[in-house]
């Protein structure tokens, strides 16, 4: 079953087509991967998505429902979160005290209401331990890698336990061995139910991790199917070295 449907989906901006005819889907349960050149509209398609972009016509569908340009509070609370390519998080702050603003923003307080204050420390520092910082729990964000701060954002979206999560470029600039612990963590969750669509440029990364992948060039999906597949496929090979 698919739990995510991108059908027909259209975005320009200005005389750019971002995404044109753009049509793909991701399988309940999977690890799957997004990759393509760059430009080639995968942060557009992660940002229409998730309602941070609308748009110009075409259609998204979450477990058959219609999310197509609703807001990002809305499909958060559905069940879909998302990281960014640069991190989010407030330095100045101790790592767990971003967790708690991560519970506060607008969007999940209202998912959380009933959360006291001993089950919401209690729920952050579960999730720091998951990802492996709970050691840095009281020094301030701003002295984690590049790395660690990935880490911390994948916590944040944790707390609301998505059904899908979408990564955008999580490996990128991220050291060979929080890489792996990343593909062990993404792994862990998928083993637990969780469906993964991931941006992606480290093509080991992808290739080992995910079931499956989907190629993107100029604004649409150009092949889907297996690392196996999407590897022995020329057009791909093509896609990459510009056409
Ligand atoms: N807000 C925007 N305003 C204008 N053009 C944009 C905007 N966002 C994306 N684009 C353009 O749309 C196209 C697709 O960009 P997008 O960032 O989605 O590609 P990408 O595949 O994620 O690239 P990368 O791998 O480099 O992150 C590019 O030509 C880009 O310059």
């Amino acid at each position: 079953m698919n739990c995510l449907e991108i059908q027909d989906v259209h975005k320009a901006f200005g005389g750019i087509q971002a995404l044109d005819t753009c049509s793909l889907s991701v399988a309940q349960g999977t690890i799957t991967g997004l990759i393509g050149p760059n430009g080639s509209g995968k942060t557009t398609l992660f940002n229409i998505i998730t309602g941070y972009e609308r748009a110009d016509s075409g259609q998204v569908r979450f477990q058959a429902q219609d999310i197509t340009n609703k807001a990002p509070d809305t499909i958060f609370r559905l069940g879909i979160g998302r990281t960014f390519q640069l991190t989010r998080i407030f330095p100045r702050l101790t790592v767990l005290e971003n967790m708690h603003v991560a519970v506060q923003r607008t969007d999940l307080r209202g998912m959380f209401r009933w959360w006291s204050a001993s089950h919401e420390r209690q729920r952050a520092l579960e999730l720091l331990e998951f990802v492996g910082l709970h050691t840095f729990k009281d020094l301030p964000a701003g002295n984690l890698s590049f790395g660690q701060r990935k880490l911390l954002e994948f916590a944040f979206i944790l707390i609301a336990e998505p059904q899908v999560i979408l990564l955008d470029e999580p490996a990128g600039g991220v050291n060979p061995t929080m890489v792996n612990y990343l593909a062990d963590r993404i792994r862990t969750l998928n083993q637990r139910g969780v469906t993964f669509l991931i941006v992606e440029h480290n093509m080991e990364f992808v290739m080992e991790l995910c079931h499956r992948v989907t190629v993107m060039h100029r604004g649409t999906s150009i092949a889907e199917g297996t690392p196996a597949e999407v590897r022995a496929n020329p057009g791909v090979l093509q896609a990459y070295l510009g056409d």
